[in-house]
């Protein structure tokens, strides 16, 4: 029976991004003599523009029922100053929410030939392979209350976390490091917040089930420094909702662009939404020359995770880095070889993916 696929291109570069991803699925559909079916729905800015929200039902319901989710990017100047529950940012808050997506995987590997597109020194990055299991629904991002007071003069957001919360994302960090090189440190703020305490003293308990995992302890601070100075000391990282979206940001320039950078958000079912780390980049949407392998990549996060068909997660990486291996690379890339424009970068991996 054909696997459901859920499309949200989003705004900015989502579209064109979404479109490399399905003629990603396509070729995987021939080698793999898989049916895909896809089903394409608004969300973020485009879905303001067409619903009035920026999370329609009808999304939401079409999620519901996939087996699995893909989404580009939402957001963009034409929409920053609406009113904040029409924010396209809040339609991807929203749908996180409304499927219990807690769990954010975010890897970051440097390729081979990405080594010399870091701006940091070569043997640093070399061989860096890190994994940020960010926690993706609670945390400042949704604690109540959220407000202005005072007449404007005082402002409240809420950092609010349940036990059951931290355990769950805590296990899935150490079930993560069990995969790899059972290493896990979970990042905090613990010498100031009590959210960060609480958190420390569920990783002490729950490390007491994965007795094989080193744990160590980091404070968010530290934790942003040594990513840059060390990124090979870090092997599997867990850490909160707000800490996770900053550090991750910043662990692109570990392989020299945000560009490659894919994630899988997951709930505790099998359903999961497949995305870049990335945003709607407007400063070069509609010019075709973004770089198109944070979304391949997503694809191949969504075939590994949800779909079980790793061989063809693997075809696709390895498409991928053979792409860059001969020199093939977008602007964002600062690197020697041949600069392609989206579709160019597509049809070169895809060329790739037909030989393997
Ligand atoms: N998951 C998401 O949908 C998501 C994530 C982050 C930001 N956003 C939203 O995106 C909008 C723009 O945010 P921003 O500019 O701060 O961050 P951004 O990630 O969109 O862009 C940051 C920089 O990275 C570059 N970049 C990003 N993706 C790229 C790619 N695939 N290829 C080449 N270059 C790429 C951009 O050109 C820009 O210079 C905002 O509205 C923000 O809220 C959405
Ligand atoms: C757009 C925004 C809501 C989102 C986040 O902060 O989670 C983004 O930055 C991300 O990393 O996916
Ligand atoms: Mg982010």
């Amino acid at each position: 029976m054909a696997k459901k696929i859920v499309l949200l291109p989003g705004d900015g570069i989502g579209p064109e991004i979404m479109e490399s991803a399905v003629r990603v699925m396509d070729q995987i559909s021939k080698s793999f003599n898989v049916t895909f079916s896809y089903e394409t729905a608004d969300i973020g800015g485009v879905a303001v523009d067409n619903h009035h929200t920026p999370l329609p039902q009808t999304t939401i319901e079409a999620c519901k029922n996939a087996d699995s989710i893909l989404l580009g990017a939402v957001g963009g100047p034409k929409w920053d100053n609406i009113e904040v529950s029409k924010r396209p940012e809040q339609g991807l808050l929203g749908i996180r929410k409304a499927l219990n997506l807690f769990a954010n995987l975010r890897p970051i590997r440097v390729y081979k030939p990405l080594v010399h597109a870091s701006p940091l020194k070569s043997d640093r990055v070399e061989g860096a392979d890190i994994l940020i299991v960010r926690e993706l629904t609670g945390g400042l991002y949704f604690g109540t209350p959220r407000e202005r007071r005072d007449n404007g003069n005082t402002v409240v957001d809420t950092l609010q976390y349940t036990r059951e919360e931290i355990k769950r994302i805590m296990h899935i960090g150490f079930q993560s490091a069990m995969g790899r090189s059972k290493k896990l440190t979970s990042v905090d703020k613990a010498n100031v917040l009590e959210s960060s305490r609480m958190w420390r003293e569920i990783a002490e308990e729950v490390s007491k089930e994965y007795k094989e995992v080193e744990l160590e302890h980091l404070l968010v601070d530290a934790a942003a420094m040594k990513l840059i100075t060390e990124p090979k000391s870090f092997d599997t990282i867990v850490t909160e909702n707000l800490f996770g979206d900053i550090l991750s940001d910043e662990a692109s320039i570990i392989p020299g662009t945000i560009g490659v950078l894919a994630s899988a958000s997951l709930n505790d079912k099998s359903l999961g939404l497949f995305e870049p780390i990335h945003g709607s980049a407007p400063d070069i949407a509609g010019k075709g020359i973004a770089n198109p392998i944070s979304m391949i990549l997503s694809v191949a996060m969504m075939l590994q995770h949800s779909l079980s068909m790793p061989k063809a997660a693997e075809v696709i990486e390895k498409s991928v880095e053979r792409a860059l291996d001969e020199g093939y690379h977008t602007g964002d890339l600062d690197m020697d070889g041949k600069v392609l424009n989206t579709v160019e970068m597509t049809d070169k991996i895809i060329e790739f993916m037909r030989e393997e």
